[in-house]
């Protein structure tokens, strides 16, 4: 469904992304690991057709995501969706939160995703829809960013992002802003509705035992170049990048300063 084919990015001649390959099968999750630094939210940017690259192609579905423009890359973009870091960031401080969730919705009027059924309701109704789906009181959906807890503004986050029903989710560092004690429900939340919602996971994290948890493949990150990629079940495999082992050891978590 994904497909990096060797890909180099730049900035200011200096090398975000060097030769990096991978793949994301349809329903599959795979980790992307790698210490602050490493290229993962580049390569999340490239993905989303953000940026340019400078060598390398990007096929989303048989798609070069890179060589589409306006109305084409719209309807790619309807299909990749992303949860950053910080909740806060990326939801209007305006708003009500219902109408940060509907946002999405409102600007593909086409899209019926399966779990609304009816595209006639209102756009509040579709709200508490969303608000279900990620285990949220419906009575939380008058207030702004600012009145929810960071667990509960990272539910909305996802609300909105699984809003189009895309199937890739970009997850970059989703929990990392978290209360640990809220970070284990996030994960749990994310499993669910990529098994209920049948979703890709692209899943970037600095946390080696979360992706653990979330995906079936991992890739490891250094330096911009792809070091390791294998199956969740092969981590602890003697055939492991010494990279990988050292991060393993290091006890789990990549260095991150933020
Ligand atoms: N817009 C930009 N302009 C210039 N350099 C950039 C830009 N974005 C990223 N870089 C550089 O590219 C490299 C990779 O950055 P990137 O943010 O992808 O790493 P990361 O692995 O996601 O790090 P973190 O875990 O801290 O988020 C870094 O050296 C960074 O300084």
């Amino acid at each position: 469904m994904l497909e990096v084919n060797a890909v180099t990015k730049l900035y200011r001649s200096k090398p975000a992304l060097t030769d990096v390959s991978l793949y994301v099968n349809p329903g599959e999750s795979l980790g992307i690991i790698g210490e602050s630094g490493s290229g993962k939210s580049t390569l999340g940017k490239l993905i989303l057709g953000l940026e340019p690259l400078d060598k390398g192609d990007i096929h989303f579905r048989g798609v070069n995501i890179q060589a589409q423009k306006g109305s084409a890359l719209k309807s790619i973009r309807r299909h990749i969706q992303i949860v950053f870091q910080n909740p806060t960031g990326s939801l209007n401080p305006k708003l009500p939160v219902w109408k940060s969730v509907v946002e999405p919705l409102e600007n593909y009027p086409e899209v019926v995703p399966s779990f609304l059924k009816d595209r006639n309701i209102s756009k509040k109704s579709m709200a508490r829809v969303l608000f279900h789906q990620v285990g949220l009181s419906e009575e939380l959906m008058d207030r702004y960013p600012h009145q929810l807890s960071g667990g509960q503004k990272q539910r909305i986050a996802i609300a909105r992002g699984i809003s189009l029903e895309p199937s890739l989710l970009i997850c970059d560092e989703p929990t990392s802003s978290l209360d640990v004690s809220v970070q284990a429900q996030i994960l749990n939340l994310l499993k669910e509705l990529k098994n209920d919602l049948n979703m890709s996971y692209l899943f970037i994290s600095h946390d080696i035992a979360a992706v653990q948890f979330m995906c079936d493949r991992i890739a490891v990150l250094k330096d911009g170049s792809l070091v390791d990629v294998f199956k969740t079940e092969d981590i602890f495999s003697e055939e492991r990048h010494p990279y990988t082992k050292a991060l393993i050891e290091a006890g789990g978590q990549v260095p991150c300063p933020g």
